[in-house]
């Protein structure tokens, strides 16, 4: 019998061990351009690994998932991190996972409000974008380069998510 999983709210402090929430934060604003322009400095810092590796931006445009959703693999890069940043101002959906042993252990699953981003850190388990309610495009962050930057693991049993409260 599948799992159903619980949605929690993404916060920075529930997302720690999984990489960052990207949002105006308050404490990391500094004001820009005469006082004109507020600047949340450094969110986060892109890793990449690997000789000829290179950061690259992508817009990912992503279908809109059915539910109630089985949640039956998650996967992760080795060589970089990858950031996904509303562009459609949609929430969605994020899993992530603890590493136990060289696998996914249960996912943990938080919904992103239409103003936060999440990047997801190096070698970081997490399910493949989740777009909820309409196609939604995202801004994405990652790593371009040589070598296998996607592993997946999938699960024998997988677990459920039922359509989100918005
Ligand atoms: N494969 C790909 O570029 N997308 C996934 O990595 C994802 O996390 O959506
Ligand atoms: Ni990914």
């Amino acid at each position: 019998m599948p799992i159903n999983l619980p949605i929690r709210p993404l916060t920075a402090q529930a997302f720690a061990p999984f990489g960052e929430v990207i949002e105006a934060d308050p404490p990391t604003m500094r004001l820009i351009n005469g006082g004109t322009t507020e600047r949340f400095h450094a969110l986060f810092s892109p890793e990449i690994a690997g000789e000829g590796a290179r950061v690259i931006v992508n817009i990912f445009r992503g279908q809109p998932r059915v539910f109630p959703y089985a949640i039956g693999m998650m996967e992760r890069h080795p060589f970089g991190s990858q950031s996904f940043s509303p562009l459609s101002v949609r929430p969605f959906l994020v899993a992530v996972s603890p590493d136990e042993d060289g696998k996914p252990g249960v996912p943990q699953v938080f919904l992103a409000a239409p103003h936060q981003g999440v990047n997801y850190r190096r070698n970081t388990w997490h399910h493949p974008l989740m777009a909820i309610g309409a196609v939604s495009d995202f801004l994405v962050v990652d790593r371009d380069g040589p070598g296998n930057n996607l592993e997946e693991f999938f699960f024998e049993t997988p677990f459920t998510i039922r359509e989100p409260q918005l």
